[in-house]
């Protein structure tokens, strides 16, 4: 029997086991299905993925991201901000600001400390991308999908793609409660226009600076919230002509509020919480 501590965090009910990559080793081919194992809410812990803390040549910290069906991700919002808490509250690093390594790339976090507790964390999520090359979706590389018309079992949709690093896809609904995200949200995720699949948003727009946000996520299913989703949202509403560019915008997601903030200088601003659950020892076979 094998064993490794971790973590459970949440950052508004978006869960994932982290593990501490500069204490703990574990065989790179059993990473898919250990996701996979420690999400499972009957045999397992119970989350929405596994995120690995590691050493990074780039960075003080690197973050890989396992979503619940093992799939490994390139980028993950809510991650990011539960791993710079983690990073600080363990003194893996001392200062409030630093840079992350992700898949994607580097972003960078910034910490709000009360009595040495990470209480919000704003992270500059850097530009989104919106050529079809770049979500990936197929069709001409160097076209951007902005309330496009796409088609799924005979129905019309309207969608607006972008990349948080990760691929979205966005639909405007005007009840976010009657939103489809069980029925449209794991049609689309698969469909042949995505390559790598991609994660589904549904978005009510309240007022210029507020947004309602419901997600199917790629790889996970429905969240309670999901960073990059946000951001992508108000990419998209700015896109869209629905929300301001460089104004602050609060997204309504199930387990809370984020703010959002497409910069007049083209970095996306996400700033939130990030919690810790409990800590334990989880143990596998080889
Ligand atoms: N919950 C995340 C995103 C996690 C990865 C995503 N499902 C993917 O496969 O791209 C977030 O907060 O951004």
């Amino acid at each position: 029997m094998k064993q490794f501590q971790f973590t459970k965090m949440h950052a508004l009910g978006n869960n994932y086991i982290y593990v501490n990559m500069f204490e703990e080793q574990i065989e790179e081919s059993m990473l898919p299905q250990l996701a996979k194992e420690v999400s499972n809410v009957f045999t397992g812990i119970g989350s929405d993925g596994m995120i690995l803390i590691c050493p990074s040549e780039k960075a003080p910290v690197k973050m890989r991201i396992f979503n619940s069906d093992g799939s490994e991700g390139k980028n993950c919002g809510n991650g990011l901000r539960c791993v710079a808490k983690y990073a600080f509250e363990n003194k893996l690093i001392e200062k409030k600001e630093f840079s992350i390594e992700t898949l994607s790339g580097l972003v960078h976090a910034k910490l709000e400390v009360e009595e040495g507790e990470v209480s919000r964390v704003t992270i500059n999520m850097g530009q989104p991308k919106l050529n079809r090359a770049e979500i990936p979706m197929a069709g001409t590389p160097d076209e951007k999908v902005i309330n496009e018309q796409l088609e799924f079992d005979g129905s019309v949709y309207h969608g607006t793609a972008v990349s948080m690093g990760n691929p979205h896809l966005i639909f405007y609904v005007d009840s976010i409660e009657s939103a489809p995200v069980l029925t449209l949200g794991p049609r689309v995720e698969k469909d042949p226009l995505f390559p790598d699949c991609i994660n589904v948003e549904f978005v009510e727009v309240a007022a210029e600076n507020e947004l309602h946000f419901r997600v199917w996520e790629r790889g996970s299913g429905v969240t309670q919230a999901c960073g990059t989703g946000a951001c992508a949202a108000v990419v998209s509403s700015v896109l869209n002509g629905h929300t301001k560019r460089g104004l602050d915008t609060t997204v309504h997601l199930a387990g809370g509020d984020l703010l959002i903030n497409w910069t007049e200088e083209g970095n996306v601003l996400m700033t939130g919480p990030a919690e810790v659950i409990c800590t334990g020892v989880y143990f596998y076979d080889k």
